[in-house]
């Protein structure tokens, strides 16, 4: 195939995305658009925008087949035809580490700089060591599952029986390949749920008891309710959302994971739901907040690209409303697991300090969760009890 064939394929799947949709759903319908389109042609297309945006604002005076050029050179360990045609002097070392990668762009482009990739002005989360979390950034996370201890052994010999390199990071979680058919090859969905791992750590913080009422205020598809019942099954449960779609899918995964009893309601944290609310005391509130999801870039690169400062703002007014509409639905002495999967300052400790000075709430701990030295997603959470 010719480098200009490709490069085409980069240049227009690039021009028809304007960063609204994630961009897989953009190139799972780009593609289906675009029948002409081969399963290579879809591959490296697929491969070019991911890397290009993976990239950020870095080198953004060069233009955009250099930058691919760079960026596929950082993201991958194996050549592309852009990489050969355009950085044919940096070819030879496209194995190496991605550090030692990072400091031959710099080498031979003085105007490359680790902190344009994630440009955002805004203050990052403290213990946040810059000097791994760039980088981490050509790198794509891995896939976790978490697992019940009970199968692991099974879960891990199904992998292994096809092939699929796993790592074992605890009793209960694996680390997969990104992109690993799970369904292919494991015969039962009801023995794994896909969860990160900064998302399955954020259960330490939980600490439920046995015939507790706890509240996922914030459930979507019920990640994190799934891990709480995990933890403790003798639970009573409300799960709520305002998108009753992502309540749909929740139910489907309960289902399958065959709990039945919980309660179930579509409710908007920003009205006033005192008509529907007003008799609800609870032993915990899991408040796994809108947020930035910046945490989350790694997977989602095409956000360090399109996102903009202003919206954290946004975010934060979203969070702090929110936390002060549910808390005084919580029992006293009991926890509030407030929860982000963002790296910001503004959407982590500084809610948390306007969650403690303003509502009746005390801090036990809190932590960012930096999954970048895992090859995950970095998340922060904080456990507050009400006073
Ligand atoms: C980070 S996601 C929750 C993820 C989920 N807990 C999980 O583990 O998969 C945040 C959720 O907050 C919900 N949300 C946003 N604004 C809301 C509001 N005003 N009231 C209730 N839920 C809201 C969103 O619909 C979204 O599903």
């Amino acid at each position: 195939m010719r480098v200009e064939h490709q490069v085409r394929a980069f240049e227009q799947v690039l021009k028809s995305y304007d960063g609204v949709l994630p961009l897989h759903r953009h190139l799972f319908t780009y593609f289906k658009q675009n029948k002409q389109m081969g399963s290579s042609d879809r591959r490296w297309a697929a491969r070019y925008v991911y890397s290009f945006f993976r990239l950020g604002k870095a080198l953004s005076k060069l233009n955009d087949l250099e930058r691919l050029a760079i960026a596929d050179f950082l993201c991958h360990y194996t050549t592309s035809l852009v990489v050969s045609t355009y950085l044919p002097n940096l070819e030879e070392f496209i194995s190496k580490s991605v550090n030692d990668k990072i400091a031959l762009i710099q080498k031979h482009y003085p105007a490359f700089k680790l902190e344009d990739v994630f440009p955002f002005k805004a203050e990052l989360s403290k213990g946040i060591n810059k000097d791994d979390f760039y980088p981490a950034f050509f790198v794509q996370p891995d896939l976790f599952i978490r697992v019940k201890e009970t199968h692991i052994q099974a879960v891990v010999n199904q992998l292994t029986t096809n092939d699929v390199p796993v790592k074992e990071i605890s009793s209960t979680t694996l680390a997969l390949p990104n992109g690993t058919k799970l369904e292919q090859v494991i015969n039962d969905p009801r023995l794994y749920q896909i969860q990160d791992l900064s998302s399955q750590q954020t259960g330490a913080y939980y600490e439920p008891k046995k015939y507790d009422y706890w509240w996922d205020c914030c459930a979507a598809s019920g990640g994190k309710s799934l891990l709480l019942h995990s933890l403790e099954p003798n639970l009573e449960l409300l799960v709520s959302d305002v998108r009753e779609n992502s309540l749909a899918n929740l139910q489907e995964r309960f289902q399958l994971s065959g709990i039945k009893k919980y309660h179930l309601k579509v409710i908007d944290l920003l009205q006033n739901n005192d008509q529907i609310l007003h008799h609800y005391e609870f032993d915990g509130i899991l408040l796994d907040a809108p947020c930035s999801g910046s945490g989350t870039w790694r997977r989602t690169p095409e956000m360090l690209y399109y996102f903009e400062n202003y919206k954290i703002e946004n975010y934060v007014k979203l969070q702090k409303a929110i936390a002060a509409n549910i808390v005084k639905y919580l029992k006293k002495d009991k926890p509030l697991i407030y929860m982000t999967c963002s790296v910001f300052k503004a959407e982590n400790e500084d809610v948390v300090k306007y969650l403690v000075e303003n509502l009746d709430l005390k801090l036990e701990k809190m932590e960012l969760l930096k999954g970048y030295t895992d090859n995950a997603d970095s998340m922060f959470v904080a456990r507050l009890i009400k006073q």
